[in-house]
């Protein structure tokens, strides 16, 4: 296993400092604020939850913690130091690995070849050892309770789900202290969002600390301790599974008093429809037609 160098210094943090913490954070691409003023704090053992509508800011999020995109304002920082990645390398050095959706493994290599992509086992010459990498990755897949018959096939050739379920195992094994999940579960059917979902709370279990990105506060309720969700690049809510309820985080997601602006709005319009005279619908003339 390899041995991350921004942990190090874990010893001499407290154990309630967070392994991530993003203090007022400010993203800006040209004139656009994707993110402003944004506060995180992830803990190890715990899932924190970042939930958001399209454009709220989730993807921003993850390229400055992932040491793709630098933050343009407040700080970034790992076991209470102050970091500024400049590769998504930097990110993973720390401790941080992030899985994504769509890029989460190569598809048409093999499952062990997967398992190892980066930091391949090699017996002199560079010849790669392939019986002990696939022996590892057949364990560790194992451990976590992930059963794939034949890791010599291609990964292209696994449900989405179960791809979700290596990238997340592999991450373990090399000695990440928090997993960053973009949204893990958002293409996938019931069943096997649930399989992931069970492997999110297994690398919690496992001690790490997890940033689980989503759309689905269904989702995030099951496996969550901490929510944070995202409105036009603003936290519009930071809480404990402790102080909400599924329904209120549901109605947070869907935008509750909006909704209920829009639904006094399209009363209004179906009166005003009943109200006008019945000479049939307003004829919109084409741009064609001569006056
Ligand atoms: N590279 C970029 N250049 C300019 N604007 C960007 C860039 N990336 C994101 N944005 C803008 O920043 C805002 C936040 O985008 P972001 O992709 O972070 O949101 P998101 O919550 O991940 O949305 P989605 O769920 O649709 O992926 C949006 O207004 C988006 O148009």
């Amino acid at each position: 296993m390899t041995t991350t160098s921004g942990f190090d210094a874990e010893a001499a943090a407290g154990p309630t400092t967070p392994v991530v913490h993003l203090d007022q954070v400010g993203k800006s691409y040209g004139n656009v604020n994707a993110l402003r003023g944004v506060s995180l704090a992830v803990r190890q053992g715990e899932i924190t939850c970042v939930l958001g509508d399209n454009g709220a800011g989730k993807s921003t999020l993850i390229k400055i913690i992932a040491g793709l995109h630098e933050h343009t304002d407040g700080t970034l920082s790992v076991n209470g130091e102050q970091r500024r990645f400049k590769s998504p390398r930097e990110s993973l050095d720390s401790g941080i690995a992030t899985v994504y959706q769509d890029l989460a493994l190569a598809p048409l290599m093999s499952v062990w070849r997967n398992f190892f992509l980066g930091n391949e086992i090699t017996k002199g010459f560079g010849r790669l050892d392939i019986r002990q990498m696939t022996r590892i990755a057949q364990e560790e897949l194992t451990k976590m309770g992930i059963s794939i018959p034949n890791l010599d096939q291609p990964v292209g050739m696994l449900s989405g789900g179960q791809r979700q379920c290596i990238a997340i195992a592999r991450a373990i094994y090399f000695g990440a202290k928090v997993l960053i999940l973009d949204e893990p579960t958002a293409a996938l059917g019931v069943k096997q969002s649930g399989v992931v979902l069970k492997y999110i709370v297994k690398a919690r279990d496992a001690g790490l600390g997890v940033v689980f990105i989503t759309h689905n506060p269904h989702h995030a309720y099951l496996v969550g301790n901490h929510f944070v969700v995202l409105k036009l690049g603003r936290v519009a809510l930071d809480t404990h599974r402790a102080d909400i309820t599924l329904e209120q985080l549901t109605n947070e997601m869907a935008g509750g008093s909006e909704l209920e602006a829009l639904s006094h709005e399209l009363r209004d319009i179906d009166a005003s429809a009943v109200a006008r005279p019945v000479d049939g619908p307003a004829r919109i003339q084409s741009p064609l037609e001569s006056t």
